[in-house]
């Protein structure tokens, strides 16, 4: 068998407070292979981000990830970077989108600086070789490379957060983490940045960690999906499964949960 891109086994978080600790994930094991779009979903609170940011290794304190547990990425475990081999990891080998990432361009920075600063931390770079490579990945993402001179306000939020997708490319990373990437968009808008890195990962080769609390969204897009409740990884099956047959009585309860809005949409092969 191919070695997953990412190998989470018996990942213990807590949140440690003046008042205690909160568990807020529970021995969550699950692999992503490589080109794999997987999908994790589950209420607000369920750990998921928790999960995201330990996985980049962006936690902070209070997130106090407990020893036993191991994060696998290309074969070698996160927890045990150092601050250099951590500076190579972050967007060569995992690059994250955060909630809201439409809102995290600097202002102040024309496209092209941005696509600058992340291209040019990671080795030498001249400054018509970064443009020229900004136009490439702004071009993957459907965006003109008139955009690398305009600023983030001069930008819709849909072209935003598909140039923060763009430099999340920008270094080829082998795994790309979405937490909620398009919540904040139109429905419309969001299955097109979807589609989009549908497309890109298969023409690239990345693999997809998809957050959502939209199961009906996730089923659109990815290959397998897991379902958390309270901390715990409750379902682990392909999104055929999950939408047709969902096995724990908590997935079949947030499929009832869901509006009617998706209804018949959610099949899996409605979406091209
Ligand atoms: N800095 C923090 N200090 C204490 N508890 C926290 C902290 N951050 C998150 N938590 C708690 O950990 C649990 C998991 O939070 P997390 O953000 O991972 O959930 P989530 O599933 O991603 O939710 P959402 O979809 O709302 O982002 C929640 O109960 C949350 O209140």
């Amino acid at each position: 068998m191919t070695e997953p891109v990412l190998s989470v086994r018996n990942l213990n978080i807590d949140y440690v407070g003046a008042e205690g600790e909160f568990h807020a994930v529970k021995n969550v094991s699950f692999d992503i292979a490589p080109g794999e779009f997987f999908g994790l979903a589950g209420e607000s609170g369920c750990g998921k981000s928790t999960i995201a940011f330990a996985i980049s290794r962006l936690h902070r304190p209070p997130a106090l990830i407990r020893t036993g547990s191991q994060i696998m990425v290309g074969g070698r475990d996160v927890m045990e970077l150092d601050d250099a081999e951590l500076r190579r990891f972050r967007w060569r080998e995992v690059a994250m989108v955060f909630q809201s990432a439409m809102n995290s361009l600097n202002p102040v920075l024309t496209i092209e600086a941005q696509f600058h600063d992340v291209l040019k931390a990671h080795g030498r770079i001249t400054r018509a070789e970064a443009r020229e490579r900004a136009a490439e990945l702004l071009k993957l993402v459907d965006i003109a490379p008139e955009r690398l001179d305009s600023y983030p306000h001069q930008c819709s939020g849909g072209m935003r957060q598909r140039i923060v997708i763009a430099i999340c490319l920008a270094l080829n990373p082998k795994l790309l983490i979405m937490d909620e990437p398009t919540t904040a968009l139109d429905v419309v808008v969001q299955r097109e940045i979807l589609q989009r890195i549908d497309v890109l990962r298969k023409k690239l080769g990345f693999s997809v960690l998809f957050i959502t609390h939209d199961l009906g969204l996730m089923v659109q897009v990815s290959d397998r999906i897991g379902i958390m409740l309270e901390g715990e990884l409750v379902e682990l099956n392909d999104a055929q499964t999950i939408y047709r047959q969902p096995q724990h009585a908590y997935t079949k309860r947030l499929w009832a949960s869901m509006p009617k809005l998706h209804g018949e949409q959610t099949r899996v092969e409605a979406m091209p």
